[in-house]
């Protein structure tokens, strides 16, 4: 297989909330020469957890079946699930499993940090990001609340793609993309803030070195892994700054992306300082930034509600007025941690495919309400928008997609975006390349295109009314 390649071969790997996937790619073409794929699983009771040391085991278990290509691989990179709290005490070993991006227990403790430190305005002006309960920094207030004996017995904290760039190299670095999601990175000043590290009794000496855009983070030395000793590996980066590198994303092209998370983002020549907490703003892997909104019920959720009606997924139906806002794990856009779903305008003649239709059309109305705040002066605003993520490969998902934005979209003939991002910056190392280029030069955005189609405006009143006369129910 590998014989077939016109450059040298790259590995880029998305470990994401419910699996890893890899892709053994060729430098130059961007051609997939193999694939691999390994599940995980999340626990935690009433909050999301996971053993780290499953991620490592389903990273050598995608890799496994790369088969052969993967040990001509001259370059690696991670990107991964943003946000997790990673434990690890003096001889490296997870002291708990990780706190994951979707635990909403931090509610209180992200409230009282950001009362603490001057109010959400503050957060947003220093840190770039108003710390949800998603923010590591949340999660970590938590641990020492919570479980005082893990918090002391942690010797390193990392996220999840360093812990395992970590156990690929020995090195304990991390990038930009993914720091700006912990809360104690400051856009402001690109560099963790001491003063926020001090409040909440972190000591700065336990976080990963931050790497430049561009620089390496050391090379392979695990010896198991069938990658070869001495391979190159870049600092990767959250899932979704990987997968604006893979798409070569140019400033102001809006992504939706759908998958465990749902997520709406764009890159951004301007740093983003969003009061209201909507807008997240991350730095980008290479030096610019990426605005986000993210919802904790996207694919999960409505095929959970499919499930329950036992239904196909695609086996939706028009009409009908019900309403449904699927927040089975609470929310996050908007902040509704400890929301629920709900349903409204239920009929005797409403039918199964309608609130199964209304499932999706409430998933994507969350992301749809918060693009025009992501978006900013450098959005083009007849843009297309890029439509990624297990989701985009539905119909019904694309359908309800156009029909609630009114915008035309762009499905990515391409799959794995995270993972290929990740291979973009393996190979943007290796060549000494704008990781991004590289992608434009792949090609990996290319797609099938659909057109606009009129926004169905009676459909999002009815969903913003419900929204909004459910303020109660959805704040219990
Ligand atoms: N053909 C398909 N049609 C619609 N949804 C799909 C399809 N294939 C996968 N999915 C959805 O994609 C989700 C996984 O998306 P993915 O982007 O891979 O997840 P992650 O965010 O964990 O990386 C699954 O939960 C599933 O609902
Ligand atoms: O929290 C965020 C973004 O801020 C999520 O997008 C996570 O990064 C999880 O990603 P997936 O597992 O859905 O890929």
């Amino acid at each position: 297989m590998a014989a077939q390649a016109a450059g040298p071969l790259v590995v880029g790997v998305d470990s994401s909330t419910q699996s890893t996937k890899a892709l053994v790619v060729d430098a130059v073409t961007g051609a997939v020469l193999a694939r691999g794929q390994a599940s995980h699983t999340v626990g935690g009771g009433a909050g999301k957890e996971s053993d780290p040391r499953q991620w490592w085991q389903a990273l050598g278990e995608a890799l496994d079946q790369c088969g052969d290509a993967v040990r001509q691989a001259s370059a690696v990179s991670v990107g991964g699930q943003q946000h997790g709290l990673v434990t690890l005490d003096a001889a490296g070993e997870p002291v708990r499993p990780a706190l994951l991006w979707n635990d909403v227990r931090p509610a209180p403790q992200s409230e009282r940090l950001i009362a603490e430190r001057g109010g959400a305005k503050a957060w947003a002006d220093r840190v770039g990001s108003v710390p949800g309960p998603a923010f590591t920094v949340a999660k970590w207030a938590w641990l020492r609340e919570h479980e005082p004996d893990a918090a002391a017995a942690t010797a390193a904290v990392r996220l999840p793609h360093d812990y395992l760039t970590e156990r690929l190299t020995g090195e304990a670095v991390t990038d930009r993309g993914d720091a700006s999601g912990t809360g104690w990175w400051a856009s402001s000043t690109g560099a963790y803030d001491a003063e926020i590290l001090a409040h909440v009794g972190l000591d700065p000496a336990l976080l990963p070195r931050v790497a430049l855009p561009g620089e390496a983070a050391g090379t392979v030395h695990a010896g198991h892994l069938p990658l070869p000793k001495g391979a190159l590996v870049a600092a990767g980066t959250g899932d979704n700054m990987a997968a604006a590198l893979g798409l070569g994303l140019r400033p102001g092209l809006p992504v939706l992306s759908l998958g465990t998370s749902g997520t709406v983002y764009a890159v951004s020549t301007h740093r983003p300082a969003d009061p209201s907490g909507t807008v997240a703003g991350f730095a980008d892997a290479r030096g610019d930034w990426l605005p986000l909104a993210c919802t904790l019920n996207c694919t999960l959720a409505v095929d959970r509600v499919a499930a329950l009606l036992g239904r196909d997924r695609e086996a939706v139906e028009a009409g009908g007025g019900v309403v449904m806002l699927p927040y089975l794990d609470g929310e996050r856009t908007p902040n509704l941690p400890n929301a629920s779903g709900l349903v409204h305008g239920l009929r005797h003649d409403t039918t199964a495919g309608q609130l199964l239709q209304a499932a999706y059309d409430g998933a994507v109305f969350t992301l749809l309400e918060a693009l025009d705040r992501v978006l900013d002066a450098d959005a083009a605003p007849d843009a297309p928008l890029l439509l990624i993520g297990g989701g985009a490969r539905g119909r019904a998902w694309r359908e309800t997609v156009r029909r609630l934005s009114g915008r035309p979209v762009v499905v990515p003939e391409a799959q794995e975006l995270v993972a290929l991002g990740a291979a973009a910056q393996a190979a943007g190392l290796l060549l000494e390349e704008d990781p991004a280029a590289v992608a434009r030069r792949w090609g990996t955005a290319r797609g099938a295109e659909y057109e606009a189609r009129p926004r169905d405006d009676a459909a999002w009143e009815r969903l913003s009314a419900t929204l909004a006369d459910g303020a109660s129910l959805l704040r219990p």
